[in-house]
């Protein structure tokens, strides 16, 4: 596909220094030769269908068409898998591989309405029903035979979960719950395909049983008709309206009137109730969280991805525009020869690298940690809350504004709809909200670091995410060396420090309050401390990947990871100065030369940056942008582009007759 392009001059110029082999780095960035291999075998099968080929631009549709447009790409490509296993291929979990990935971000642009069908609904049948509960939903889910969602904020309560209004009541006499939404707050809000996708639900309600509260359980309920996808009786459905970005998602509003279910649709893997009406307590409320959990693990990974693309653009684009000489005896420079522009873009470059690694941690974690709880062994599910929950909000934080960033890098041109960046930004700051609101995950992160704390002051031994605090007790940590790894015991300093001074302060609030509103005062240094702690496990983990790149890859590519850990670190530190002075002795000759080792350091790094998004390995149909195409054709893209508006298929519109013609008469 690449050979027969024909590459825009500058761009092949840069591509022909780079020292390592690309292939090498993109089969480590998908986790292998043969995920790679899987990866681009469904971008070319998927995305190849005729009937994904449309002209049709969505952004100049309207919401409605908007919405009627995904439906028929979602069922395009259903079909395409459905024949992709009919034809004897054998992908695991192929519709997540799918429909919940960067493949199709330029298929739906905005979002599929089965986003959280596939990432939560089946999840939540997978992780609260029973044997007997899966057998009946979990199978037509996974073919998408039946369509779900994942039903628990309310208008009036997202973040504080024990607060929702729905109620579940049981009747002992038919055997049924009766759910009701008592007030307009207890309208149920935001679930993606809820309005007018889906037709069945899992809904987070308070359960009530002879008379007693059990807190929040997890229920399924059909909310539509198979044959009409009518609401059924009592159900009060339909959507929110426009959004930001997320538009083509579909969320809704639903309420219940009297809605029965019979028994067996309460998810009772961890909690249940009893014909008789007796409750039976599972081993702890949290396991009922555990579908948040895991897509805040998948955010993690959702970011780097977001951020590949945003940097592709910026970085081709940067390679291929030229505007105003540096040496004014010299032609217009390429953009990327302005050390600002570099100051934008690697590091954005070297925290997609960052995050994907820290994401494969993560879900190793997750895995270890979801063996050990479905054994029964709670012991270590904090450490995984604490690690999902910070990390979700700085790396959604973080690219964000990075994405930010690489639009304006592209000038003028970053902020049409065709370069790609509207998409990807309302796809970042969406995950921003959801999933958990991120000044609250980092508090609740905040929890496990200010009892790690306490664990140190007792001299207990820690685990090893948070070994460093007992490192910085005894007086190992806070100072300073210009390395990553001293950058890495400066931030480490910085965070015990700040979690030490947040204790303390903790401590003396507690004295005249209660734990919890002595918490609640001190939350902005808990909230400062969790996201240093996450800035931490990003770089230790960072450290950790390019020190066994050293040993598992060429020399060439363990070099560039070298100069990416670099740039990470040396950035990381500059943005974080402040912290680190408070708890780390520095002289003004060591931040002048953390700066000059930063700018060093992007030099480096220049002639192999196109390479690394190169790596990144995402083709045009996925990227969707005219300025970060393969070839480089930016400015023949962004000409076609423009006369594809609907305004550009006629000479003149009606509105001059209608409207300005009359207007410039009537002032004559
Ligand atoms: C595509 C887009 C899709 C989007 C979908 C959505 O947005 S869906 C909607 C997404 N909505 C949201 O994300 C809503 C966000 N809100 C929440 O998740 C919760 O209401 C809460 C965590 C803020 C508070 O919960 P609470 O009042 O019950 O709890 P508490 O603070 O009193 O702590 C009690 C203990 O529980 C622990 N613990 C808590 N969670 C977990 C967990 N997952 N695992 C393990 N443990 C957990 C916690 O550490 C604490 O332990 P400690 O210290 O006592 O040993
Ligand atoms: C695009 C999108 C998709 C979504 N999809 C779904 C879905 O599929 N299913 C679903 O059930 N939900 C979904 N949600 C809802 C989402 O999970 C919630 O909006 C989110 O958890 C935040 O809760 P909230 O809206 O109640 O915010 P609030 O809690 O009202 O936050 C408002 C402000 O109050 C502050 N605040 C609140 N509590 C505290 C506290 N304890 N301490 C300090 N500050 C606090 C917050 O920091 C924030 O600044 C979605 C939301 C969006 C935007």
């Amino acid at each position: 596909m690449v050979a027969a392009q024909k590459i825009n001059k500058d761009l092949q110029e840069e591509r022909d220094k780079v020292t390592f082999v690309i292939e090498e780095f993109a089969k480590w960035f998908y986790g292998g030769p043969r995920q790679l291999h899987e990866k681009r075998f469904l971008e070319n099968y998927i995305l190849s269908d005729p009937d994904l080929q449309s002209d049709v631009d969505p952004s100049y549709l309207s919401h409605k068409e908007k919405y009627e447009e995904a439906i028929r790409r979602v069922v395009v490509i259903l079909k395409r898998i459905d024949k992709l296993q009919a034809e004897g291929h054998k992908i695991d979990n192929v519709h997540k591989k799918v429909l919940g990935s960067m493949i199709v971000s330029n298929v739906f642009k905005e979002g599929s309405p089965l986003t959280t069908h596939i990432g939560m609904f089946g999840q939540a049948l997978a992780s609260l029903g029973t044997p007997e509960q899966q057998a009946e939903w979990l199978d037509r889910a996974l073919r998408c035979r039946i369509w779900g969602t994942y039903v628990q904020t309310e208008l009036g309560h997202g973040t504080f979960v024990r607060g929702l209004e729905v109620t579940s009541t049981y009747d002992p006499k038919t055997k049924e719950f009766v759910i009701n939404s008592p007030t307009t707050t207890s309208y149920k809000w935001w679930p993606g395909g809820l309005a007018h996708t889906v037709n069945h639900v899992v809904v987070f309600a308070q359960l009530y049983s002879l008379g007693k509260h059990h807190g929040i359980q997890p229920f399924i309920v059909q909310v539509r008709d198979f044959e009409t996808h009518k609401p059924m009786k009592g159900i009060i459905i339909g959507e929110i309206g426009t959004k930001v970005g997320f538009n083509t998602v579909n969320n809704g509003f639903l309420a219940f009137d009297n809605v029965r279910i019979p028994l067996k649709n309460m998810l009772m893997r961890n909690s249940q109730v009893l014909e008789n009406g007796e409750f039976i307590k599972s081993q702890s409320p949290v396991l009922n969280y555990g579908v948040m959990t895991e897509v805040r693990v998948d955010i993690v990974n959702g970011m780097a991805q977001h951020l590949a693309k945003a940097v592709t653009i910026a970085m081709r684009y940067s390679t291929v525009r030229r505007q105003s000489p540096i040496d004014p005896k010299l032609p217009e420079p390429k953009i990327i020869e302005h050390v600002t522009q570099q100051m934008k873009i690697f590091p954005a470059i070297a925290k997609v690298i960052a995050i994907k690694v820290a994401a494969d941690k993560l879900y190793n974690l997750y895995d270890e940690i979801t063996a050990e709880v479905k054994s029964g062994n709670l012991s270590r599910l904090p450490d995984l809350h604490a690690l999902s929950c910070c990390l979700k909000v700085v790396t959604t934080n973080e690219v964000a504004q990075s994405v930010q960033i690489c639009r304006l890098a592209c000038g003028g041109h970053g902020f049409l709809n065709s370069s790609g960046f509207h998409d990807i930004y309302g796809n970042v700051v969406a995950a921003q909200h959801y999933e958990g609101e991120n000044t609250v995950l980092l508090l609740q992160t905040a929890r496990y670091l200010i009892k790690a704390w306490s664990q140190v002051l007792q001299g207990k031994k820690l685990t090893p995410s948070v070994e460093y605090l007992s490192a910085y007790k005894s007086g190992q940590l806070g100072k300073w060396k210009g390395s990553p790894n001293g950058i890495l015991t400066a931030l480490q300093a910085a965070t015990a420090g700040q979690i030490a001074l947040a204790y303390k302060h903790l401590e003396e609030r507690k004295k005249t309050s209660s734990v919890e509103v002595a918490t609640s005062q001190t939350g902005i240094e808990l909230a400062k401390a969790s996201e240093l702690h996450c800035q931490v496990f990003l770089l230790s983990s960072l450290m950790w990947s390019v020190n066994r790149a050293a040993k598992y890859f060429s020399k060439a590519l363990g070099e560039v990871f070298q100069d990416i850990l670099h740039i990470y670190a040396y950035d990381l530190a500059l943005r974080n100065l402040g912290s680190m002075l408070q708890f780390v002795s520095f002289s003004s000759a060591d931040l002048e030369q953390l700066q000059m080792d930063f700018e060093a350091s992007l030099k480096k790094f220049k002639n192999n940056s196109i390479g690394v998004v190169d790596g990144f390995d995402i083709p045009d149909s996925v990227l969707g942008s005219t300025l970060g195409a393969y070839d480089g054709d930016v400015y023949e893209r962004l000409l076609s582009a423009a006369k594809k508006s609907p305004l550009n298929q006629e000479d003149v519109n009606k509105s001059f007759d209608l409207y300005l013609k009359p207007f410039i008469k009537s002032n004559l």
